[in-house]
């Protein structure tokens, strides 16, 4: 059985038909990643899997299990990260509280609980400190426990994103756009950090437009264009593709 088995999703907004009938399967352990030109449903399909949307139609399973309709915090606590195309860290917050945040998600089925039996929270919180420093050590950002992020560069904030989304401990990250606005080699770290979450046993999930990036590191890749699947394969298969061909370079209709 697939980790995650998507069936005929399906959303609209409206009149724009964002996903359309889209199924694949993820196998555990692999990197796949979603590609397409600008507007495809790429984000939609993220928002769609963890549950920022309920879909018009279709089915998605983590495990077999049903899981539209879940919310993200539910998907979060069943093992499914994420991160954001804009990135979404608390500059009020130190770079090393941000990455805990990501421990307390996971943790906190019951706030007002956990409030109420303080000593135990600051043991705990201790504990979530020192695994949230690992966590950037282990994103190459070690330098930045102490720092706050309005004095790291774009490139940090985004593995610090990423170390956020690790802290929730998930068996599934998705990524959206992890390189955009970064330089080549801002690029390549983010390029080495996805390979080591993989080989950590996580299976990723990535969106991002940058082709070397995702031809070294996908096993397989889908590819969308006007929500709907195009292709879908390993990178050979889809480079070689005549209609990936023609939508990237525009000349279908
Ligand atoms: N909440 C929404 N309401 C209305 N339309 C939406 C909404 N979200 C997405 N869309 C539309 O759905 C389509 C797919 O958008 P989406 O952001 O998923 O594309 P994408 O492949 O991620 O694009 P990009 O590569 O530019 O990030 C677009 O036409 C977009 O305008």
């Amino acid at each position: 059985m697939s980790l995650l088995e998507v069936k005929d999703l399906s959303i609209h907004f409206g009149g724009v038909k964002a996903v359309q009938n889209v199924s694949f399967s993820i196998d555990s352990g692999i990197v796949y990643s979603v590609i397409g030109p600008n507007g495809a449903g790429k984000t939609t399909l993220f928002n769609l899997i963890t549950g920022v949307y309920t879909p018009t139609s279709g089915e998605i399973r983590l495990d077999g299990e049903i899981i539209q309709g879940k919310s993200p915090d539910e998907l979060a606590r069943r093992g499914m990260a994420r991160t954001f195309q804009n990135l979404q860290i608390c500059m009020n917050m130190s770079a090393i509280e941000n990455v805990m945040v990501g421990a307390h998600l996971r943790l906190d089925r019951n706030l007002f609980k956990a409030i109420l039996r303080l000593p135990a929270l600051k043991r705990r919180d201790e504990a979530l400190r020192e695994e949230a420093a690992g966590l950037m050590e282990f994103v190459g950002l070690g330098k930045y426990v102490g720092a706050r992020p309005d004095a790291m560069s774009y490139g940090a904030l985004k593995r610090l994103e990423i170390a956020r989304a690790l802290a929730m401990k998930p068996r599934l990250i998705f990524l959206d756009e992890p390189a955009a606005g970064l330089n080549p080699k801002e690029t390549q770290e983010v390029d080495h950090l996805v390979r080591k979450v993989a080989d950590s046993g996580i299976t990723v999930v990535l969106v991002e437009h940058d082709m070397k990036m995702v031809m070294n590191l996908s096993d397989r890749i889908l590819v969308l264009d006007y929500g709907r699947k195009l292709a879908e394969g390993t990178g050979q298969e889809v480079r070689g593709n005549p209609d990936v061909i023609a939508a990237y370079l525009g000349t279908h209709a």
